[in-house]
């Protein structure tokens, strides 16, 4: 999780939807949608793929009207301020064009003239500034033909920064992406962050998202499942494992335990026997891990001592899993549900990695 999100976090709204919707027809892609994005914020958006993530970008940035609702950016409505809101925004959507035979650095003056971007010498160091944030300032001379699909990806994020932007918006940058590049753009969306930027981040890829952000929001068939501050919900999804000796004893321990969950301990909020890698009977219980000790205790008392017992850590994906297996009657999309990686498989342009 990011350290500097404190020191830069300071609650005041960038990006606040108010029952944001879409549709094409009889497809509503985004429906109702309430998003609060903070200053500071690395913030995750995932979903399933057509659960509506590029359309809600879309209308963030104002490529596409919104059916009905409203996005306020930096507390101004995008109906009728967008020019101001999008000078305070560097967003890559699709992946953006370059000219193959120019060099980073020159790709990068193109982009800054065709935007109205001051040229010249006043400019340079902004961009070896920007090359030196996405880490491409040794090879920005290397014409763009010659970069690996990573460098291209992080040049185009260099391209977003030229304007110093203060919320930074990514759909999918890790689309593609070898294990090196993907890393690669965390260090990056990091040090993005480090730097007080607020960044909006699409993804596929849950570890990634758990690693760099701070709050999520997760969509299906474009509706609002969950969003929260990632700490919090991964605290919800904290498990302790515990292995008994023998398979008699693992059925005594999870009747015992499963009794003791209806008495008196509340705080289990459930119980179940599962098998671990080496198929060994271990009970699985839903509960915070400071309350290994408890459970310790609880079994003793029964004459139960476990082999092992250990606490797990709440996952993205365990949090994903269940709000996107809810069902919704509201949306008439189709998505593929319960894919730990909101299955990237079926779709060759997604990089997800497992
Ligand atoms: N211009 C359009 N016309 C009609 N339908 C559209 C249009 N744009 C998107 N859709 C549909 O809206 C739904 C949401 O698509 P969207 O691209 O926003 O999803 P997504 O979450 O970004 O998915 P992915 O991860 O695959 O990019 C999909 O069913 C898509 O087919």
């Amino acid at each position: 999780m990011r350290e500097t999100h404190t020191t830069l976090y300071d609650g005041t709204p960038v990006i606040s939807t108010q029952r944001l919707t879409k549709a094409f027809g009889n497809l509503v892609a985004v429906n109702d949608l309430n998003l609060q994005v903070m200053r500071g914020d690395v913030f995750g958006f995932l979903g399933p793929n057509g659960s509506g993530k590029t359309t809600t970008i879309r209308m963030l940035l104002g490529l596409i009207h919104p059916t009905a609702g409203r996005a306020v950016l930096f507390g101004m409505d995008n109906a009728y301020q967008l020019p101001a809101i999008l000078q305070r925004i560097g967003a890559i959507v699709e992946t953006p064009t370059f000219y193959p035979y120019l060099s980073g650095i020159d790709n990068l003056r193109v982009i800054a003239a065709n935007s109205g971007m001051k040229l010249g010498s006043v400019n340079k160091p902004r961009y070896e500034e920007v090359l030196d944030i996405v880490e491409l300032k040794q090879y920005q001379r290397l014409a763009y033909r010659n970069y690996s699909l990573g460098m291209k990806q992080r040049l185009g994020i260099a391209a977003a920064l030229l304007a110093d932007p203060e919320l930074v918006m990514l759909d999918e940058p890790t689309n593609g992406l070898d294990p090196a590049g993907v890393i690669e753009i965390r260090k990056l969306i990091q040090r993005l962050a480090a730097l007080g930027k607020t960044i909006f981040l699409s993804s596929h890829i849950l570890p990634e998202v758990q690693q760099v952000c701070n709050r999520v929001a997760i969509l299906r068939k474009g509706n609002l499942v969950k969003q929260g501050d990632v700490k919090e919900l991964l605290r919800e999804k904290e498990q302790i494992e515990v292995r008994m000796r023998l398979a008699e004893e693992a059925q005594t321990a999870l009747e015992v335990l499963r009794r003791v969950k209806e008495q008196e301990a509340s705080w289990i909020s459930h119980i179940a026997l599962e098998q671990n890698a080496l198929r060994q009977p271990i009970i699985l219980i839903d509960a915070p891990s400071t309350r290994s000790a408890d459970i310790n205790m609880l079994l003793a008392r029964h004459d139960l001592f476990a082999a092992e017992l250990h606490p797990r850590e709440g996952s993205l994906e365990a949090v994903y899993l269940q709000a996107t297996s809810v069902p919704n009657q509201f949306s008439e999309i189709a998505s593929t549900d319960n894919h730990t990686m909101l299955n990237a498989a079926d779709d060759s342009n997604k990089g997800a990695i497992r």
